[in-house]
């Protein structure tokens, strides 16, 4: 399976590395905000596009030839920092950090003006993109990973935009298949939920490398 790219850097350079490039897709989060919204004229407008272009060159001096992929170190670390849910290079990503209880996995994020669907609420398909990353990673981090087959996403209620705390646990595995439950609450309301069947696929049930094995859903 391509895309996985195992790549050995020591810790102090990675650590460094990480900074980077948490740094750079902060400015640029920052920018998409700043973005979204903006009222100054078209004089401001012509400027900072200048300005825009001119970093974009300076980034592009150096790039992959294609997407960051799923990188690990030989200890099984990974960088997913291209996942448009996670990734820490990912400007797109709100970036949303997933913590693993024993039960259950969860998370809590802001999602500001760019995540906008009906005014003032967060974008049904952002909500399920959230879902298929939580319940996925829960899937992974209870040890049945697996590639999203079907998500299904129920909207009780609008889901202002602001503070949102997502939770998820595994429901059940049969075979291949496993079925993850999450909500997505907002001060306590719930105002979604998600069931998601995460299948082994067919590549990933021989013998492949731990690490990759884990991951199938990332890539
Ligand atoms: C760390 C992880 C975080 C992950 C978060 C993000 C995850 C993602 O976004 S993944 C990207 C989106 N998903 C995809 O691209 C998946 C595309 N689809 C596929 O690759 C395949 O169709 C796949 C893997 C889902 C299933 O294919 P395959 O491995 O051939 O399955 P197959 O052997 O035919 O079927 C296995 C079982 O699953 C069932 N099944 C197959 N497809 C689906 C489906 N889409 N939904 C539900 N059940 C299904 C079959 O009926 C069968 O059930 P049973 O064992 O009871 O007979």
């Amino acid at each position: 399976m391509s895309g996985y790219i195992q790549e050995d850097i020591d810790p102090e350079e990675l650590a460094h590395r990480t900074e980077l490039a948490s740094a750079i897709a902060g400015s640029v989060r920052d920018l998409i905000d700043a973005t979204v919204r903006t009222e100054v004229g078209e004089t401001d407008i012509a400027e900072a596009r200048r300005l825009i272009a001119a970093a974009t060159e300076i980034l592009r001096k150096d790039q992959l030839p294609g997407p960051f992929g799923i990188r690990f170190n030989a200890d099984g670390t990974k960088r997913s920092w291209g996942n448009a849910v996670l990734g820490r290079r990912n400007p797109i990503a709100p970036p949303v950090d997933i913590r693993h209880e024993t039960e259950h996995s969860w998370l809590e994020v802001d999602l500001g003006p760019q995540y906008e669907g009906p005014a003032g609420l967060v974008h049904g398909g952002v909500l399920a993109l959230v879902f298929d990353q939580l319940l996925g990673s829960t899937a992974e981090f209870q040890g049945v990973p697996g590639m999203t087959g079907t998500l299904t996403v129920r909207y009780r209620r609008g889901t202002p935009l602001g503070p949102i705390r997502g939770e998820a646990r595994v429901d059940r595995v049969e075979g291949v298949k496993t079925f993850v439950t999450g909500t997505i609450s907002v001060d306590g309301e719930v105002t979604a939920e998600s069931e998601g069947i995460f299948i082994l696929p067919r590549w990933a049930r021989g013998e492949v490398p731990e690490a990759m094995r884990k991951s199938v859903g990332e890539g």
